[in-house]
C-alpha cells in the first residue's frame, strides 16, 4: 500500500505579515499540521550564540550544525520548539535573536541543511495536509505544492502588529527592525513579490479572522478539503 501524501499549503511573506499566527489557525481548522520554518533559523541562531560562536563567522556556524539537535512538532495545538532538551519557544522570539537570525539564514550550507529537514518533516506529516510557512516555501522548499500563497501587509501595519506583541516596544523602532531584516533576507530569497502561480493575500485591510478565511478560501478553491 502506498503512503498517503499530505496536501502541502505553502505560505511565504515578509516579517509580521501574519504567516505564523494565520497558518497555525488555518491548520487547526482544517485538521492539518503546521510547520513554522522561521523557528528553525531562529533556533539555530540561539544555538550558535549559546555555543559562544559569532553569528558572522559562517564557517563556525556551518560547523555548529553537527551539534544542532533541533526538535519541532507539527501539531498546531501544541506548538513548542526545543534544542536538545531546552525549550526555546520563547527565547527565539527575543529581539536579540531577531537582530542576528538573518546572518545565519544567509549561509547556503545552513539553508541546504534546514530545507532537507523541512522536507522530511513535511513527508512524515500524519495529518491529511500541512501548512508550511516561511520565506522560500513557495519557491524553493515546496515549489510543486498544490496551494501556494504570498501573505502580505503594508510595512506600517506589520510594524504595529508586531509592536503590539512586544511589551514596552515602540512601533517606529520595531518597524525599523522589520525593514532591516526584510532587506537582509531579500538578498537571499524574494518573498516580496509572488512567483508565478502564487496567490497573494494582502491582509492590510483585513482583521485576523478575515485573513484566516481568505487563506482557507484560496485552499478550498485550489484543493477541495473536508472539515
Ligand atoms: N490580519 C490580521 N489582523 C490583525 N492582526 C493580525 C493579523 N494577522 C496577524 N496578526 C497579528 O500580528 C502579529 C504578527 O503575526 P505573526 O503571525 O507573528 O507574523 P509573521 O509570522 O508573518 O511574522 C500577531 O500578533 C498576530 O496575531
Ligand atoms: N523559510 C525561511 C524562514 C525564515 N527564514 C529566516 O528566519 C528569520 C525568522 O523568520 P520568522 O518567520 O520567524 O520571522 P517573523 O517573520 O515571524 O518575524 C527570517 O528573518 C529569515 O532570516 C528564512 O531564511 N527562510
Amino acid at each position: 500500500m502506498s503512503p498517503i501524501i499530505p496536501v502541502v499549503v505553502a505560505i511565504d511573506g515578509p516579517a509580521g505579515s501574519g504567516k505564523s499566527s494565520v497558518s497555525k489557525e488555518v491548520a487547526k481548522r482544517l485538521g492539518f499540521g503546521f510547520l513554522d520554518t522561521g523557528a528553525a533559523y531562529r533556533a539555530l541562531a540561539w544555538h550558535v550564540q549559546a555555543s559562544g560562536i559569532d553569528t558572522d563567522d559562517a564557517a563556525s556556524v556551518v560547523s555548529s550544525l553537527a551539534s544542532f539537535d533541533y526538535r519541532i512538532g507539527t501539531d498546531p495545538a501544541g506548538y513548542a520548539v526545543h534544542v536538545g532538551d531546552v525549550d526555546v519557544t520563547s527565547a527565539i522570539r527575543d529581539p536579540a535573536i531577531s537582530a542576528v537570525v538573518s546572518r545565519v539564514a544567509r549561509v547556503p550550507e545552513v539553508r541546504a541543511h534546514l530545507i532537507e529537514l523541512f522536507r522530511s518533516l513535511m513527508a512524515a506529516e500524519p495529518r491529511p495536509g500541512v501548512v508550511v510557512e516561511g520565506r522560500d516555501i513557495t519557491t524553493v522548499v515546496a515549489p510543486d505544492a498544490p496551494v501556494r500563497i504570498l501573505l502580505t501587509a503594508s510595512p506600517e501595519v506589520r510594524a504595529s502588529r508586531r509592536s503590539a506583541e512586544l511589551v514596552g516596544s515602540v512601533t517606529a523602532a520595531v518597524g525599523d527592525e522589520l525593514r532591516k531584516r526584510d532587506e537582509a533576507d531579500s538578498k537571499v530569497v524574494d518573498f516580496m513579490t509572488a512567483a508565478e502561480g502564487v496567490t497573494t493575500v494582502d491582509s492590510t485591510e483585513l482583521d485576523f479572522e478575515q485573513t484566516v478565511e481568505a487563506v482557507i478560501d484560496v485552499i478550498r478553491f485550489t484543493q477541495p478539503v473536508t472539515d
